[in-house]
């Protein structure tokens, strides 16, 4: 692959996919006002560079709930990347493990929690969503643990799907190949081809997903699992508080990449009130618009103590397989490091605001 940036990739990976599945992973709901503000919030803020530091040897590693990272990066939680790749999962887990970066691997996964762990070299998450039914949630957490996940990531952003319209346009289904393999079939009936107007995707989650939760049900799933639980989709102060009080053990500034409530703020917007509200310690990981390292490093200097990529990873899969993600991540990584040795600050513990000037909006 010759491909210098994530812009690039995105480019060949629009060719090789099928409208329908492109948009699917393209878009965002209603007017699409959150996906934009992800990306364009970057923009606001410049670096501050600091001079005559040394930085013949920039170290990228951190410590996270356990696990060594060796670049505060990882794959955000997607679901069916078979629709992309053959290999699915299994090839994005390995690609993130040739960096030693974080996979969370998501609940509407093609491959098994088992089979993704085997492939796993690097840090290894499971992302859950809670369905209709407990003992379809503890039953994976029990198989996560046994597979040997180091953390269970709760998405709280999506009681319903949010109005993703292309989606609904392209009436977006699963092809009979690509099958949410850690479910119960029969839970995940709708599989066929959805009429325009309707999407198989928000259809499941109708018939599925667990409106009535609250964070009483946080507090019963936290003392059911001795893995971290870690909550995604946390965009205000007053959330992150209650994270820290129902046993949380980080949380990921998420809006789910613009998927969900249309008009939410932008993920690199939230995160400062987020960082402020939980203690010194707590982390904080960001998830949204993440196209650089330059991204990354802002993100990092706003208090993210790792960012989590989407969209990008399943651009690199469709183009290259396990090869075109790890290429995405390769990346991202090469471009983090060279960004904190020309900002002055080697390693991402000398990242902070200060590193940053406020361009206006
Ligand atoms: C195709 C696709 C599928 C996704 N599936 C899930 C999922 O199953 N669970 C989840 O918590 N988030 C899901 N997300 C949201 C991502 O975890 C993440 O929040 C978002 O993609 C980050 O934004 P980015 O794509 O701009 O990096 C999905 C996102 C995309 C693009
Ligand atoms: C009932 C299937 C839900 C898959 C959800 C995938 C997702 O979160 C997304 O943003 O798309």
């Amino acid at each position: 692959m010759d491909q210098l940036t994530l812009r690039e990739i995105e480019e060949a990976a629009r060719s090789r996919l099928p409208v329908a599945v492109r948009e699917f992973i393209d878009g965002g709901s209603d007017r699409e006002r959150t996906l934009a503000g992800n990306l364009s919030q970057y923009g606001r803020w410049g670096f501050r560079p600091r001079v005559l530091v040394d930085v013949s040897a920039p170290d990228l590693t951190v410590d996270l709930l356990g696990s060594r990272l060796a670049a505060p990066i990882g794959v955000a939680p997607m679901a069916y990347h078979q629709l992309v790749d053959p290999a699915g999962e299994t090839a994005t887990v390995r690609a993130a493990g040739q960096h030693g970066l974080l996979t969370v691997a998501a609940m509407f996964a093609g491959r098994t929690i088992e089979e993704i762990a085997v492939e796993a070299t690097g840090p290894l998450w499971l992302q859950l969503y809670w369905l209709r039914g407990r003992e379809v949630l503890t039953g994976l957490v029990e198989r996560a643990e046994r597979a040997g996940y180091q953390a269970l990531v709760l998405t709280v952003d999506a009681p319903r799907i949010g109005r993703r319209l292309r989606d609904l346009r392209n009436g977006f289904a699963l092809p009979p190949q690509v099958r949410a393999v850690n479910l119960d079939p029969e839970l995940m009936v709708a599989t066929g081809r959805s009429a325009a107007g309707s999407s198989a995707i928000a259809e499941h989650a109708r018939q599925q997903f667990d409106t009535t939760l609250t964070w009483t049900d946080v507090a019963w799933l936290r003392e059911r699992t001795s893995l971290p639980l870690v909550l995604k989709g946390i965009l205000t102060a007053e959330d992150a508080r209650l994270a820290v009080e129902h046993g949380a053990a980080a949380v990921v500034v998420s809006n789910h990449g613009g998927r969900q409530l249309d008009g939410a703020v932008p993920t690199l917007t939230a995160l400062p009130e987020v960082v402020a509200a939980v203690p010194a310690d707590f982390p904080v990981l960001l998830d949204g618009g993440i196209r650089s390292g330059t991204d990354a490093a802002t993100a990092l200097a706003l208090g993210a103590r790792t960012v989590l990529v989407g969209r990008p990873v399943l651009w690199g899969l469709a183009v290259g397989g396990e090869a075109g993600a790890a290429r995405v991540l390769g990346l991202l990584q090469d471009e983090l490091e060279h960004t904190l040795a020309l900002l002055g600050r080697p390693r991402p513990g000398d990242l902070d605001r200060s590193a940053l000037a406020d361009l206006g909006a």
